[in-house]
């Protein structure tokens, strides 16, 4: 962890080196990635069951997920979470049903008809991840915006490593109404989805979360198919000013800090007093975590705490971290929401904890990493929409419009393009 004050003469250095530091979360695993990649679009099925092998420790005969076996495992979740999932899927329902974007259609003064309608994508793939923890919210972060897009085929893959899943993760899919699922995880997933095997026909869109290997396959493969974004390892920026409990906001850094060693878990703060006493509720509330190890290494190497003279001073740091999810424990957050460009989701006031977004406040929690909310949003309705967009002339609305376009190809050089439309003038 590293404390900085922006009254230090050697803050602007330090800070780049911050910045720069969620760059390197996903560029240093690409040789790997590029291998993986590689190989299962040339061997399929054989080279996704020898990584699945190496890393999830688990030789299944199918990667294919039977009816059978998906019933027999969800039946196993609990009454009370199968409740909360469902709670949380109409909550997120609801909010992604709200996206939906009309078609667009009219006929312009000229008589000409033009438009733009959405139509949804066939097939898309969604990443569950699965490696350390287990993400039954993601299934439905995932699968409920493509469902509700009217997505026709939606593949899920999830790793089971050392051949186990988590009742809840297929549970979720019973709820979601996912029901072609393969127990593959990590970048030979991502290749599976995008290349296709002899067993996973390949789709047109790759979604989802998942650590540094999986965010950086997906970006390998754009092109190929179509991504969201870059939702790697997690990242949390709180905002606090000395009125907040430093308990409260210990437990809500080391939230993002417990999915990966690579997550990252920044507190800005104008008080070098709270500041200190974050830190210290940190260490205290450390030792109570089971997932202890990853959290504290996260914290140690990826967390910062920044000391600024006015919480104004925020704001353009923030928005050069943009990081995935930002906290404003102030009184007034909409003061400070208003002033941010760049973030994945917004958390407003002393009683949002980010957690209640990951699960069931409605927004999608799928959302960019390691800077990338710079260009990109979270996942939505809309990842799982096109445009296309027409144009219907008469006669008389090609009259109308039509010499100009003769002008503007024969200033390009391109005789057909003006030939084409002149022979049309001439009838
Ligand atoms: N940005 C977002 O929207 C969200 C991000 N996340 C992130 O998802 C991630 C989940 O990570 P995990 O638990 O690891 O599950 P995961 O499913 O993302 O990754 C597990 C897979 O990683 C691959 N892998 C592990 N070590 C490898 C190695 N040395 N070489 C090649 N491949 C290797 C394996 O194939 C394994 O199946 C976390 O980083 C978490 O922060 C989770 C939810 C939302
Ligand atoms: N916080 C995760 C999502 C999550 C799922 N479960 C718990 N957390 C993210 O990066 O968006
Ligand atoms: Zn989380």
């Amino acid at each position: 962890m590293q404390l900085l004050k922006t009254t230090d003469t050697d803050f602007s250095t330090a800070f780049q080196a911050l910045v720069n530091n969620r760059r390197e979360a996903t560029v240093d695993v690409s040789g790997t990635v590029r291998g993986i990649l590689a190989d299962v679009k040339v061997r399929g099925d054989a080279a996704v069951k020898e990584y699945t092998t190496r890393f999830d420790h688990f030789s299944p005969e199918s990667l294919h997920l039977s009816a059978d076996f998906i019933a027999a495992q969800a039946a196993k979740c609990p009454a009370d979470v199968k409740a909360a999932l469902e709670l949380a899927a109409e909550r997120i329902g609801s909010f992604h049903q709200k996206q939906l974007p009309q078609d667009i259609g009219y006929t312009d003064a000229t008589g000409v008809k033009l438009g733009l309608n959405w139509v949804s994508l066939s097939q898309v793939g969604i990443y569950v991840p699965g490696g350390r923890a287990s993400y039954p919210s993601s299934v439905l972060m995932n699968a409920l915006p493509a469902k509700i897009a009217g997505v026709e085929r939606i593949v899920m893959t999830v790793p089971m490593p050392h051949g186990e899943i988590n009742p809840a993760v297929l549970a979720a899919a019973q709820v979601a109404g996912v029901t072609e699922i393969y127990s593959i995880g990590g970048a030979q997933a991502v290749a599976a989805l995008a290349y296709g095997t002899e067993t996973l026909n390949p789709v047109d869109k790759v979604v989802g979360p998942g650590n540094a290997y999986v965010a950086e396959a997906k970006r390998q493969v754009f092109g190929t198919v179509g991504i969201d974004s870059i939702a790697g390892p997690s990242e949390i920026l709180v905002v606090a000013d000395d009125q907040n409990n430093p308990e409260w906001i210990a437990w809500d850094l080391l939230s993002q800090a417990e999915h990966d060693p690579s997550a990252q878990s920044i507190l800005i703060t104008d008080s070098e007093v709270f500041a200190q006493q974050v830190i210290t509720a940190v260490e205290l509330v450390l030792p109570k975590l089971s997932t202890q190890a990853v959290a504290s290494a996260s914290w140690q190497n990826h967390g910062a705490v920044i000391v600024v003279s006015d919480l104004a001073e925020s704001i353009p740091l923030l928005n050069q971290l943009a990081p995935e999810h930002v906290e404003l424990c102030v009184d007034n957050p909409q003061l400070l929401a208003s002033q941010i460009k760049c973030a994945g989701s917004l958390f407003l006031g002393r009683y949002t904890p980010e957690a209640i977004g990951d699960y069931l406040g409605g927004p999608n929690h799928v959302l960019p990493t390691s800077r990338s909310a710079r260009f990109a949003s979270g996942l939505s309705v809309y990842d799982f929409l096109k445009r296309i967009t027409y144009l219907e002339c008469n006669q008389a609305a090609l009259q109308e419009i039509g010499k100009a376009a003769v002008t503007l190809a024969e200033a390009e050089g391109l005789p057909a393009h003006a030939g084409s439309v002149a022979v049309r003038l001439q009838s």
